[in-house]
């Protein structure tokens, strides 16, 4: 039998299951060679920061806060706020290698209206942003405070379409002329970090709330990006255990025993968080100074760039069945962000986030990862938004100052080259540019603080938006007849190869829109009635397509159909319902999960379609096992 399985599941598990294998190897292998010891990694106050920055992580770009103009950060960081206290951001109940994850950060997305973005098994639905535009005509899908939230969002994404490629990569010695703090170079640094005055961080989203009553669960959020990092590229969570980089290592890390051990035998300082876990105050140094012996990193495996074209082209393929592959998308030309991914995490609310296994750079918020699905080089620009907090003032010595949050970039499958750490004060932007996040994975090492950060991104959407699926659905439904006087349908053609593309439709819409809105619950409806409609719209196309698979069913059945059609015929249908069968059991599983239990009734997943045995509306039954048998006899009399 020909292998008709939906191509999103069938290829990319196969492909995944190959290099699964061959980067255990190379995990294991890099794992024997660093051993017991810690990779370095260079703060700002380490001699050889900037040459590190220059010659390792160049698509690196800081944009210090004060090049931002005020009255944005002061309508983003209301508009962050606002979207906290209406209970906007959310964990993600994200599935992972046949698991289901809690992600440690609350998340949210918005971005061009129809627009998604997909990531651990998970499709977020864009809050659509606002402009001026829509304003004028009057669209209201969430009330003014939402509203006028989504457009501060539009606006620092407009920002930063125009920014990103402004700053030449020397550019970062003077952009922040106002320059609170010049560091000489090769000069440490003890200055404190100046906190900009912003509002307390008083509302408490029920996000927060809720993480306490999570107990057990809690201690596998911060593995989410560990192990999607594996499953995407290089899933680069060291485990010591087992003797491989795996997603268990957070046991070992949390035990203790060795993640605050600085290596003895290493000659590069290790200690940003030597200067007491605070952030001194430093401005990046100057290219071509006279930094004694700067370090030659040593770019060994380098990860090969050639995987993550593969992966991105069979993404695309896979969306879009047979009919239209096409090449992958590499960015070019000037930036349009069309979405942006926001990120909330109070560390305070948040009980054991994992340390940083292989550098020792602390507490992560998010683990190691590079960010999927975007356009190929597309760059990623963020904002950090870090929370004052009365409460510190007072306290340890009188300093006033937290320690605060900081990202992480190490290079892909390497040992050798140091770690780079950059701390982050409230309101600084970083971009990730050229192929920085592709060779590169990144981290967030946790502050003391509550922190949002606002994550810019040129999302891969060919399969991704509403116009699309819509026009998808219309390509199916093209081959259904209705008649208008009796309203009885009919199928027009019946090619095996295009009975075929529309089961594959049929499965791409129930799998990859319906189902994955509907688990996150009202999640969307709740804020923001802009998907209500269209999903509306895609469950009834849907639930034609089940018209058409009946009638494909009945054809198949039907006695008296000539030979090899016939048997044709007869495999593709076979495929497509066992397909749509173990998926529609997949996310029941998901559904009905210990972990969806300990959501509150408005979060909670939602197994959508479902209908009863016995439905007099639906023209198949919701559980195909008896169909799938029968079509499966039918053959072997063939
Ligand atoms: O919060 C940040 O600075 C980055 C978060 C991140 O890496 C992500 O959301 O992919
Ligand atoms: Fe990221």
């Amino acid at each position: 039998m020909k292998a008709r399985q939906c191509k999103h599941n069938s290829r990319n598990m196969k492909r995944s299951a190959d290099s699964e294998g061959e980067k255990r190897t190379k995990r294991r292998k890099l794992l024997q060679e660093l051993g017991d010891k810690k990779i370095p990694f260079l703060g700002p106050s380490n001699r050889g920061f900037q040459q590190l920055w220059d010659s390792s992580y160049s698509g690196l770009i800081l944009r210090k806060s004060c090049s931002l103009p005020a009255e944005l950060h002061g309508r983003v960081q209301a508009a962050l706020l606002t979207l906290r206290s209406k209970g906007c951001l959310l964990r993600d109940l994200v599935r992972v290698r046949d698991r289901d994850v809690f992600t440690a950060v609350s998340r949210a997305l918005l971005g061009e209206p129809g627009h998604t973005y997909r990531y651990l098994d998970t499709r977020l639905f864009a809050i659509p942003w606002h402009n001026e535009d829509s304003d004028a005509k009057g669209q209201s899908c969430c009330d003014p405070d939402l509203r006028a939230a989504c457009k501060a969002l539009w606006e620092l994404n407009t920002f930063f379409c125009s920014d990103v490629f402004q700053l030449k990569e020397g550019d970062r010695l003077t952009q922040c002329l106002k320059g609170e703090v010049e560091v000489k170079q090769g000069e440490e640094d003890e200055t404190e970090s100046k906190h900009s005055e912003e509002s307390k961080n008083s509302e408490g989203g029920d996000s927060e709330s809720r993480q306490s009553e999570e107990g057990d669960t809690e201690s596998k959020h911060s593995e989410e990006w560990d192990i999607e990092s594996k499953h995407s590229e290089e899933g680069c969570s060291l485990s010591k255990q087992e003797g491989e980089w795996d997603t268990e290592s957070k046991h070992s890390s949390e035990e203790g025993e060795s993640s605050q051990v600085k290596p003895s035998d290493t000659s590069v300082p290790t200690g940003y968080e030597h200067s007491g876990g605070k952030c001194p105050g430093w401005a990046p140094k100057a290219i071509g100074g006279t930094d004694a012996e700067p370090e030659k990193p040593v770019v060994e495996l380098k990860h090969s760039l050639s995987d993550y074209h593969i992966e991105d082209k069979e993404q695309q393929e896979s969306g879009q069945g047979c009919s239209q592959p096409s090449p992958p998308q590499v960015c070019t030309g000037p930036v349009k962000f069309n979405v942006t991914l926001l990120n909330y995490m109070d560390p305070a609310a948040t009980s054991q986030l994992k340390e940083e296994p292989y550098y020792g750079m602390g507490k992560m918020a998010v683990g190691w990862h590079h960010d999927e699905n975007l356009i190929i080089h597309s760059p990623v620009a963020v904002y950090s938004y870090t929370c004052h907090d009365d409460k510190g003032e007072s306290s340890e010595g009188g300093s006033g100052e937290k320690a605060c949050w900081r990202i992480g970039l190490k290079v892909a499958w390497d040992i050798h080259t140091p770690g780079l750490m950059l701390p982050l004060e409230s309101g600084d932007c970083y971009y990730m540019r050229d192929d920085l996040n592709s060779t590169h994975q990144h981290c967030v090492l946790a502050g003391e603080t509550a922190r949002f950060s606002s994550t810019h991104r040129v999302a891969e959407c060919s399969t991704g938006t509403l116009t699309y699926i819509q026009s998808r659905c219309q390509e199916a439904l093209s081959n259904l007849h209705t008649d208008p006087e009796t309203g009885s349908h009919r199928l027009l053609a019946l090619l095996p190869t295009t009975l075929q593309h529309c089961e594959e439709i049929h499965n791409e819409v129930e799998f990859e829109w319906l189902r994955q809105y509907w688990f996150q619950g009202q999640r969307y409806a709740r804020f923001c009635s802009w998907w209500t409609r269209p999903m509306e719209q895609l469950e009834k196309d849907w639930k034609l397509m089940e018209t058409m698979t009946m009638l494909f069913l009945a054809t198949v059945e039907e006695e008296g159909q000539a030979g090899e059609g016939r048997r044709e015929m007869a495999e593709t249908l076979l495929s497509a319902l066992t397909d749509r069968h173990q998926q529609r059991q997949t996310w029941r599983d998901r559904c009905h999960s210990s972990l969806a239990q300990t959501l509150p009734p408005e979060e909670a997943p939602v197994d959508r379609p479902f209908w009863g045995v016995d439905d007099p509306g639906m023209p198949l039954p919701f559980d195909l096992a008896d169909i799938i048998n029968r079509v499966e006899s039918l053959l072997w009399r063939m």
